[in-house]
């Protein structure tokens, strides 16, 4: 089943000096329930541009997002920040959590904002938490935790409403290389349990563990590799496409 579809979607900065800016020419894509897409480009190429349209923080110059049905320019100003809490849970790479809560209240800040019984959040916790191996440390607050403790709290704060789609920022690109892979284990665990993630990452190693990646160029997706079974390892297809295209930018110079 089909819950987002992204179709002809441009987006023109016009800053307040100099020239305008096509960060998206045109872009088109949909993602089945239960898809771990990366996407990866070249910097500048208009990741950031389109993670924020597809979180609803940005709007869109031309083209449509729909999610589960929804368009977002359907959605009312005063209504976003809702349609995000219930729709979207985000994972960004600096974690993103508040220092003067603990791990629990950081977690909890989105049941709040919806307005749960203190009931339904502690038990949504604790299972999250045993999930993510951070059941020890919640009561500590983020600047006493360790950088892998601190983005496991932000996923569980992502995965905590349960959202039809995860959006992840270079979720590891603050991480050493033991939590990076735990982290990614984590998110592959998710991913087997039917959680539908987009990741934007410069990281070969975390693009690999996703069942479809997408290469943006100049504002285009230029060509995309999926997984041809469970378990393959997508390393090498990625490691041929970027090399094909570092050949053709030096073929064209
Ligand atoms: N607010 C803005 N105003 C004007 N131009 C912008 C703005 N944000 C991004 N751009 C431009 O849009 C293009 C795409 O930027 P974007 O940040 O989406 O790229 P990116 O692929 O995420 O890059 P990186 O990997 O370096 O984060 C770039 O040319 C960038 O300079």
């Amino acid at each position: 089943m089909e819950i987002l579809n992204v179709q002809n979607v441009k987006k023109v900065y016009k800053p307040r000096l100099g020239a305008k800016v096509e960060a998206l020419v045109d872009i088109n894509f949909t993602v089945k329930k239960g898809e771990y897409i990366a996407i990866m480009g070249e910097s500048g190429s208009g990741k950031t541009t389109l993670l924020n349209i597809l979180a609803s923080l940005d709007d869109v110059t031309e083209g449509e997002v729909m999610l589960e049905g929804v368009n977002y320019q359907s959605i009312k100003n005063e209504e976003l920040a809702a349609f995000r809490r219930k729709h979207l849970g985000f994972v960004f790479q600096d974690f993103n959590l508040l220092d003067q809560f603990n791990l629990k209240d950081n977690i909890f800040l989105p049941l709040v904002l919806a307005n749960k019984s203190v009931k339904e959040m502690n038990e949504k916790v604790k299972q999250i938490a045993v999930t993510l191996g951070i059941d020890h440390v919640l009561d500590k607050y983020p600047y006493e935790v360790s950088g892998g403790q601190q983005q496991r709290a932000a996923v569980a704060r992502a995965l905590i409403t349960s959202p039809s789609l995860i959006l992840a920022d270079e979720p590891t690109g603050a991480l050493d290389s033991r939590s990076a892979n735990e982290l990614l284990d984590l998110l592959g665990k998710f991913h087997q349990s039917g959680q539908t993630i987009i990741m934007v990452t410069h990281s070969v190693c975390a693009a690999s563990k996703a069942s479809r990646v997408l290469f943006i160029k100049d504002g285009k997706i230029i060509s995309e590799i999926r997984k041809s079974y469970k378990g393959e390892d997508l390393t090498q297809k990625i490691f041929d496409m970027q090399s094909s295209a570092v050949a053709k930018r030096i073929h064209n110079e």
